[in-house]
Protein backbone atom coordinates (compact mmCIF):
# COMPACT_ATOMS: atom_id res chain seq x y z
CA UNK A 1 0.00 0.00 0.00
CA UNK A 2 3.09 2.38 0.89
CA UNK A 3 4.50 4.98 -2.01
CA UNK A 4 7.87 6.44 -1.12
CA UNK A 5 6.56 9.95 -0.18
CA UNK A 6 4.03 8.48 2.34
CA UNK A 7 4.26 8.96 6.27
CA UNK A 8 3.70 6.10 8.82
CA UNK A 9 3.39 6.81 12.18
CA UNK A 10 3.72 3.56 14.14
CA UNK A 11 2.04 3.96 17.60
CA UNK A 12 3.09 0.40 19.04
CA UNK A 13 5.98 -0.77 16.77
CA UNK A 14 7.32 -3.86 18.70
CA UNK A 15 10.65 -4.21 17.03
CA UNK A 16 9.74 -2.83 13.95
CA UNK A 17 7.85 -5.31 11.94
CA UNK A 18 6.11 -2.66 10.07
CA UNK A 19 8.22 -0.04 10.84
CA UNK A 20 11.63 -1.19 8.91
CA UNK A 21 10.28 -2.72 5.94
CA UNK A 22 7.92 1.00 5.33
CA UNK A 23 11.01 3.07 5.78
CA UNK A 24 13.28 0.80 3.53
CA UNK A 25 10.27 1.76 1.00
CA UNK A 26 11.82 5.30 1.64
CA UNK A 27 8.51 6.10 3.88
CA UNK A 28 8.78 8.36 5.96
CA UNK A 29 8.28 6.53 9.66
CA UNK A 30 7.82 8.14 13.33
CA UNK A 31 7.97 4.78 15.46
CA UNK A 32 7.30 4.15 19.04
CA UNK A 33 7.00 1.61 21.48
CA UNK A 34 7.14 1.92 25.44
CA UNK A 35 8.79 -1.26 26.21
CA UNK A 36 12.46 -0.88 26.56
CA UNK A 37 13.40 -3.88 25.30
CA UNK A 38 11.09 -3.52 22.27
CA UNK A 39 12.48 -0.24 21.67
CA UNK A 40 16.22 -1.20 22.09
CA UNK A 41 15.62 -3.58 19.04
CA UNK A 42 13.53 -1.39 17.17
CA UNK A 43 16.81 0.72 17.43
CA UNK A 44 18.98 -1.74 16.44
CA UNK A 45 16.77 -3.07 13.19
CA UNK A 46 16.36 0.18 12.23
CA UNK A 47 20.33 1.05 12.36
CA UNK A 48 21.10 -2.70 11.46
CA UNK A 49 18.71 -2.00 7.81
CA UNK A 50 20.34 0.98 7.61
CA UNK A 51 16.79 2.76 7.55
CA UNK A 52 17.91 5.61 9.42
CA UNK A 53 19.43 8.79 7.17
CA UNK A 54 19.90 11.81 9.44
CA UNK A 55 19.77 13.14 13.10
CA UNK A 56 19.38 16.60 11.86
CA UNK A 57 16.24 16.25 8.53
CA UNK A 58 12.60 16.81 9.59
CA UNK A 59 11.50 14.24 7.37
CA UNK A 60 14.27 11.66 8.35
CA UNK A 61 13.41 8.21 6.73
CA UNK A 62 12.99 6.90 10.26
CA UNK A 63 12.70 8.06 13.70
CA UNK A 64 11.93 5.77 16.89
CA UNK A 65 10.06 7.20 20.27
CA UNK A 66 9.70 5.57 23.91
CA UNK A 67 6.85 6.50 24.99
CA UNK A 68 3.53 5.82 26.07
CA UNK A 69 1.27 5.84 23.00
CA UNK A 70 -1.20 8.47 23.93
CA UNK A 71 1.60 10.87 24.65
CA UNK A 72 3.38 10.01 21.32
CA UNK A 73 0.21 11.13 19.52
CA UNK A 74 -0.16 14.25 21.64
CA UNK A 75 3.39 15.34 21.26
CA UNK A 76 5.32 13.50 18.11
CA UNK A 77 2.45 13.00 15.80
CA UNK A 78 0.82 16.44 16.76
CA UNK A 79 4.49 18.30 16.13
CA UNK A 80 4.75 16.25 13.16
CA UNK A 81 1.45 17.11 11.79
CA UNK A 82 1.42 20.56 12.47
CA UNK A 83 4.78 20.89 10.38
CA UNK A 84 3.41 19.26 7.67
CA UNK A 85 0.37 21.75 7.86
CA UNK A 86 2.94 24.58 7.69
CA UNK A 87 4.61 23.84 4.27
CA UNK A 88 4.00 25.21 1.57
CA UNK A 89 4.62 22.42 -1.12
CA UNK A 90 2.47 19.31 -0.51
CA UNK A 91 3.49 15.87 -1.95
CA UNK A 92 1.19 13.35 -3.08
CA UNK A 93 1.43 11.28 -0.19
CA UNK A 94 -0.60 9.05 1.92
CA UNK A 95 -0.85 9.62 5.81
CA UNK A 96 -0.88 6.51 7.72
CA UNK A 97 -0.79 5.80 11.82
CA UNK A 98 -0.65 2.04 12.69
CA UNK A 99 -2.12 0.77 15.94
CA UNK A 100 -1.59 -2.82 16.33
CA UNK A 101 -2.32 -3.17 20.17
CA UNK A 102 -5.56 -5.23 19.40
CA UNK A 103 -6.54 -5.62 22.98
CA UNK A 104 -6.10 -2.03 24.13
CA UNK A 105 -5.90 0.35 21.13
CA UNK A 106 -8.78 1.45 20.87
CA UNK A 107 -8.47 3.19 24.22
CA UNK A 108 -5.92 5.38 22.71
CA UNK A 109 -8.25 6.40 19.99
CA UNK A 110 -9.67 9.49 21.82
CA UNK A 111 -6.16 11.12 21.41
CA UNK A 112 -7.20 12.27 18.11
CA UNK A 113 -10.33 13.78 18.75
CA UNK A 114 -9.66 17.43 18.91
CA UNK A 115 -5.72 17.03 19.07
CA UNK A 116 -5.49 19.92 16.64
CA UNK A 117 -8.31 22.07 17.60
CA UNK A 118 -6.58 25.11 18.08
CA UNK A 119 -5.25 25.11 14.01
CA UNK A 120 -7.78 26.87 11.48
CA UNK A 121 -6.11 26.13 8.56
CA UNK A 122 -3.82 23.52 6.39
CA UNK A 123 -6.05 20.29 7.03
CA UNK A 124 -5.96 19.56 3.13
CA UNK A 125 -2.35 19.30 3.73
CA UNK A 126 -2.47 16.45 5.98
CA UNK A 127 -5.07 14.38 3.92
CA UNK A 128 -5.88 11.89 3.91
CA UNK A 129 -5.08 10.56 7.22
CA UNK A 130 -5.60 7.11 7.79
CA UNK A 131 -5.57 5.19 11.08
CA UNK A 132 -5.25 1.68 10.97
CA UNK A 133 -6.58 0.26 14.45
CA UNK A 134 -6.93 -3.18 15.20
CA UNK A 135 -8.98 -4.53 17.77
CA UNK A 136 -10.41 -8.05 19.27
CA UNK A 137 -14.47 -8.59 18.85
CA UNK A 138 -16.08 -11.74 20.15
CA UNK A 139 -15.75 -14.04 16.80
CA UNK A 140 -19.72 -14.40 15.77
CA UNK A 141 -20.12 -14.09 11.95
CA UNK A 142 -18.28 -11.62 9.52
CA UNK A 143 -21.38 -9.07 9.59
CA UNK A 144 -21.61 -9.61 13.45
CA UNK A 145 -17.93 -9.00 13.88
CA UNK A 146 -18.24 -5.63 11.80
CA UNK A 147 -20.88 -3.74 13.67
CA UNK A 148 -19.22 -4.96 16.86
CA UNK A 149 -15.45 -3.70 15.78
CA UNK A 150 -17.62 0.05 14.48
CA UNK A 151 -19.22 -0.07 18.18
CA UNK A 152 -16.15 -0.52 20.02
CA UNK A 153 -14.23 2.42 17.92
CA UNK A 154 -17.66 4.50 18.10
CA UNK A 155 -17.87 4.29 22.04
CA UNK A 156 -14.17 5.00 22.72
CA UNK A 157 -14.44 8.54 20.18
CA UNK A 158 -17.54 8.65 21.40
CA UNK A 159 -18.29 10.14 17.48
CA UNK A 160 -20.71 8.31 14.58
CA UNK A 161 -18.72 6.32 11.76
CA UNK A 162 -20.21 6.95 8.65
CA UNK A 163 -18.98 4.68 5.53
CA UNK A 164 -17.04 7.02 2.85
CA UNK A 165 -17.18 10.07 5.83
CA UNK A 166 -14.30 8.83 8.31
CA UNK A 167 -14.95 5.22 8.07
CA UNK A 168 -12.76 3.83 5.16
CA UNK A 169 -13.11 0.20 5.73
CA UNK A 170 -13.52 -2.94 8.72
CA UNK A 171 -11.75 -5.91 7.70
CA UNK A 172 -11.28 -9.13 9.43
CA UNK A 173 -7.58 -10.19 9.94
CA UNK A 174 -7.12 -13.46 11.60
CA UNK A 175 -8.97 -15.96 14.46
CA UNK A 176 -6.70 -15.94 17.59
CA UNK A 177 -8.90 -18.48 19.92
CA UNK A 178 -12.36 -19.85 19.57
CA UNK A 179 -14.60 -16.84 19.39
CA UNK A 180 -12.01 -14.19 19.43
CA UNK A 181 -11.25 -12.87 15.94
CA UNK A 182 -8.83 -10.18 15.64
CA UNK A 183 -10.21 -7.00 12.94
CA UNK A 184 -8.84 -3.92 11.73
CA UNK A 185 -10.83 -0.63 11.36
CA UNK A 186 -9.33 2.29 9.04
CA UNK A 187 -11.00 5.28 9.88
CA UNK A 188 -10.20 8.73 7.94
CA UNK A 189 -8.81 11.23 10.38
CA UNK A 190 -11.09 14.01 9.36
CA UNK A 191 -10.54 17.98 9.47
CA UNK A 192 -13.91 17.84 12.04
CA UNK A 193 -12.50 14.85 14.13
CA UNK A 194 -9.14 16.26 14.40
CA UNK A 195 -10.72 19.43 15.51
CA UNK A 196 -14.05 18.25 17.40
CA UNK A 197 -16.25 20.10 15.37
CA UNK A 198 -18.39 17.44 14.76
CA UNK A 199 -21.76 18.89 14.27
CA UNK A 200 -22.24 16.01 11.49
CA UNK A 201 -21.85 13.58 13.89
CA UNK A 202 -24.13 12.14 16.23
CA UNK A 203 -22.46 11.75 19.32
CA UNK A 204 -23.20 8.32 20.84
CA UNK A 205 -23.57 7.65 24.11
CA UNK A 206 -20.37 7.05 26.77
CA UNK A 207 -21.87 3.87 27.96
CA UNK A 208 -19.39 0.99 27.56
CA UNK A 209 -17.86 -1.83 29.10
CA UNK A 210 -14.25 -2.63 28.45
CA UNK A 211 -13.68 -4.46 24.78
CA UNK A 212 -17.37 -6.02 24.96
CA UNK A 213 -20.15 -5.11 23.10
CA UNK A 214 -23.29 -6.19 23.12
CA UNK A 215 -26.15 -6.15 20.14
CA UNK A 216 -29.50 -6.16 20.07
C1 LIG B 1 1.04 -6.54 19.46
S1 LIG B 1 2.61 -5.73 19.65
C2 LIG B 1 2.75 -5.11 18.03
C3 LIG B 1 4.14 -4.81 17.64
C4 LIG B 1 4.33 -4.66 16.15
N1 LIG B 1 3.49 -3.61 15.57
C5 LIG B 1 4.09 -5.99 15.46
O1 LIG B 1 3.23 -6.11 14.59
O2 LIG B 1 4.82 -6.93 15.79
C6 LIG B 1 2.17 -4.34 20.62
C7 LIG B 1 3.33 -3.50 21.08
O3 LIG B 1 2.79 -2.38 21.80
C8 LIG B 1 3.68 -2.05 22.84
N2 LIG B 1 2.91 -1.30 23.84
C9 LIG B 1 2.09 -1.79 24.80
N3 LIG B 1 1.51 -0.79 25.49
C10 LIG B 1 1.97 0.36 24.96
C11 LIG B 1 1.74 1.74 25.23
N4 LIG B 1 0.89 2.12 26.19
N5 LIG B 1 2.37 2.65 24.47
C12 LIG B 1 3.21 2.27 23.47
N6 LIG B 1 3.50 0.99 23.18
C13 LIG B 1 2.88 0.03 23.91
C14 LIG B 1 4.23 -3.37 23.31
O4 LIG B 1 5.50 -3.19 23.93
C15 LIG B 1 4.32 -4.18 22.01
O5 LIG B 1 5.60 -4.11 21.45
Amino acid sequence: MLNPNDIVYDVFAGVGPFAVPAGKKHVIVLANDLNPESYKWLEHNVNKNKTKISKNRFLQNVQTFNKDGRDFIKEDVKNHLLKLMEKENVDNRTIHIVMNLPAMAVEFLDSFVGLLKDVDKGFEKIQPLICHCYCFVKGVDDTKNKIMAEKLVENHMKIKLIHGVNLKEIAFVRNVAPNKDMMRVDLFLTSDILRNSSDDYIIVPTKRKCNKVVID
